[in-house]
């Protein structure tokens, strides 16, 4: 049987139950049919990075990956390399556990970050991601500037961001909370109300948890991210506590995982950097966030205008005329200066960083030699 023939539809079963879908078919199809070597390749998803080294789901079941030498030599940047939540077409060896990853399925969305250091690079740190929930405490905590930052950050990303707001139990009127938050960002960005620790509220995340969606979590310190990701997953993790107890040695018997299908059919994600997402993505999202203020300021006389006090700046004449609210306009300077600050810090803590580990920015890359073992194991 050819290995390559088009058409031919994958062996999918299991996959479905981590998203796979026509579109996913249809992708990895165009890679069957340009693939023009010995080897056949089958779809998988990464749900676990180490370093270099993929925790990756096949048909066949969990298995560890690692790219390509041949992928690693055509990449040309950290953002080309897998995220938890890519599809991979990889080579399965019978017998070997580990696979090797030779083709990435273009993304639908990639939350990602700039890696500072001598030349600023991609890294992606979720792909395919469906919604972002942006977890939001409504205690003492509660900040509305806080919300559009993370807004702000997540809107370049093709991801859907749904602003969460946790807690409720905390709080006399979350109702009228939700409707300042409603007030204060774009109409098309949902609200929704939930208390994780007493259980509340899930009916209002079901459109967002639907077979397939992968949602990621994302929000300060505190917010109620692991509640809540405990809370979405419970069914889950009973089952993972049953098979914890029937393992006699008291072993852990979990695998770590940062994605995985919970009741329902959703693939939650959970990585160490979207929990951290802050403003790492903020430069590319602070003109969508603000795209009724960009529109006027390609209408500004100068290019480098800064909406301050120059001359035929559309900006401020939109201010004067009552057309652009001000609060909307003070909020898109701040935003812009607390990006400019925040990736002032980066580059400062990211070159005392090298200075100390004398290594450059990011994951390493592996060396041709550790490449070469990981294709021969
Ligand atoms: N009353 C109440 N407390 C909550 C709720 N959700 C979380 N908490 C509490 O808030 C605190 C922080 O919650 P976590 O879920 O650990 O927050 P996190 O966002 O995961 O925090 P990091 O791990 O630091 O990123 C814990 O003490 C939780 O018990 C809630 O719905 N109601
Ligand atoms: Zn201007």
């Amino acid at each position: 049987m050819d290995h390559n023939t088009p058409n031919q539809a994958f062996n999918t079963t299991h996959l479905q139950a981590y998203g796979w879908n026509e579109h996913w078919e249809a992708q990895a199809q165009a890679v069957n049919a340009a693939n023009n070597t010995h080897r056949t390749l089958v779809p998988a998803r990464i749900t676990a990075q180490f370093s270099h080294v993929y925790r990756v789901i096949t048909n066949e079941g969990e298995r560890l990956g690692t790219v390509a030498g041949r992928y690693q030599y055509e990449a040309s940047g950290k953002g080309d390399y897998p995220a938890v939540g890519d599809w991979v077409m990889a080579e399965l060896a019978p017998g070997d556990e580990r696979v090797v990853i030779h083709a990435l399925l273009p993304r639908k969305s990639a939350v990602s970050r700039k890696v500072a250091g001598s030349q600023p690079e991609e890294q992606v740190i979720g792909a395919n991601i469906d919604f972002i929930l942006l977890v939001n405490a409504l205690n003492q905590d509660f900040n509305l500037r806080r919300i559009e930052r993370y807004l702000t950050a997540a809107m370049g990303s093709g991801a859907q961001p749904v602003i969460v707001l946790t807690k409720a139990d905390l709080c006399a009127d979350p109702e009228s909370m939700a409707e300042q938050t409603r007030a204060f960002i774009p109409d098309s960005v949902p609200v929704v109300v939930v208390s994780a620790a007493r259980g509340e509220g899930r009916e209002r995340l079901a459109p967002y948890l639907g077979q397939g969606m992968t949602v990621a979590v994302a929000g300060s310190s505190g917010a109620g991210k692991s509640t809540l990701l405990n809370w979405l997953s419970e069914a889950d993790r009973m089952r993972v506590q049953d098979i914890r107890e029937d393992d006699a040695k008291g072993r852990h018997t979990t695998t770590h995982r940062e994605l995985f299908p919970i009741e329902g059919g959703a693939l939650l994600m959970d990585t160490p950097g979207m929990r951290e997402l802050q403003l790492w993505h903020a430069d590319e999202g602070h003109e969508e966030a603000f795209s009724d203020i960009a529109a006027l300021a390609s209408q500004c006389r100068f290019r480098d205008c800064r909406h301050e006090r120059e001359e035929g700046c559309a900006v401020l004449a939109a201010l004067d005329s009552g057309e652009l609210d001000r609060r909307r306009y003070n909020n898109y300077v701040k935003t812009g200066k607390e990006i400019a600050h925040q990736a002032r810090k980066e580059r400062i803590d990211q070159r005392s960083k090298e200075r100390r580990s004398g290594t450059t920015a990011g994951r390493p890359r592996p060396t041709a030699k550790q490449m070469r073992s990981w294709e021969e194991e």
